[in-house]
């Protein structure tokens, strides 16, 4: 079928190439394969899976209960639609330590490029509202030496995620990251900023690449990537964008469907059946059969 044309490997091999140029790359969140498709369509670097997202689609909160099956799952579906690297969040790493390596391990089967590890206690919660507990920093560099150790491909990136400046302030904050970086961590992931500065701060003292998480009605400014480059941030997420720009129209569509009694005056902001077919190569897969795509462009209703 008309799947990914490139190995994990390869795509692992990719998101290294691009965490060494210097340059910011850019990964949406997507909340299904086809979105993923979509992503590679639009050119972005990668591909982001969020576990809020994840828990949101089995209308869950982001508090740790979805379980590591339907992530390890969402993240191979994901992976096998396309080129582009994709990282997951594992939240807490699924359990301690050994757990920890054990998610590691599935995420580079299920073929994954990379995912982040947090050092929240679980239940967990997202980490741009208030009331987080964090574990001690030792319990934490134990899940990241653990999950470091556990990788087969070098080039699988662990990225350690701090949810302390909430807690601890910005400096011990930073001290966390720093021991998550002697632990293995390959890139470092500091949650929930609260202004230019302080990604400044975290930039000057940490040596790895660093993501910045660019979520919608968070703590953090909504930073443009001129100002994340500069910044000297290597990697920006936009974690739950696409989920809420789909569930904003998806809401106000079924309104008007409600108001009207018919779709006539929503047509023009769905995904038109032709973009859809595009999106999954539907003509391509004539060359199994040749009458599975027989669909034309018409100007009258299809019947
Ligand atoms: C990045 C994140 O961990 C996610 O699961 O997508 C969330 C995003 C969000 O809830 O807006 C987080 O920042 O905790
Ligand atoms: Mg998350």
């Amino acid at each position: 079928m008309l799947f990914t044309t490139k190995t994990p490997t390869q795509k692992r091999a990719d998101l290294a190439a691009q965490l060494a140029d210097g340059k910011l790359h850019q990964f949406p969140g997507a909340f299904n394969p086809l979105c993923a498709q979509l992503i590679e369509r639009k050119r972005f670097d990668g591909v982001y899976i969020s576990g809020a997202v994840i828990a949101a689609d089995l209308c869950l909160p982001d508090i740790g209960i979805a379980t590591l099956d339907e992530f390890v799952n969402r993240g191979r579906q994901i992976c096998r639609v396309t080129d582009l690297p994709a990282i997951i969040d594992i939240d807490t790493g699924f359990g301690e330590a050994m757990s920890a390596a054990r998610t590691v391990r599935l995420m580079e089967e299920a073929g994954l490029a990379g995912c982040h590890i947090e050092d929240q206690v679980m239940p967990k919660r997202c980490g741009h509202l208030d009331g987080k507990e964090i574990v001690e920093a030792s319990v934490m560099v134990q899940r990241v030496r653990a999950a470091s150790d556990a990788k087969m491909d070098s080039n699988f990136c662990l990225i350690a995620r701090s949810d302390a400046r909430a807690v601890e302030g910005l400096e011990k904050s930073i001290d966390r990251m720093k021991a998550y970086v002697d632990a293995g961590a390959d890139m470092i992931f500091p949650e929930a900023m609260q202004s230019e500065k302080e990604f400044e701060a975290i930039r000057a003292a940490i040596d790895v690449p660093i993501l910045a998480n660019m979520t919608e009605f968070g703590k953090s400014r909504l930073l443009n990537k001129s100002e994340l480059e500069s910044l000297g941030f290597n990697m920006v997420i936009y974690p739950v964008t696409t989920l809420r720009l789909a569930m904003g129209e998806v809401n106000r569509g079924l309104d008007a469907i409600l108001k009207d009694g018919d779709q006539n005056n929503i047509l023009d902001k769905m995904q038109h059946r032709k973009d859809l077919y595009d999106l999954l190569r539907y003509e391509q897969y004539n060359k199994f059969d040749q009458d599975l795509f027989n669909f034309e462009v018409t100007d009258t209703p299809m019947s």
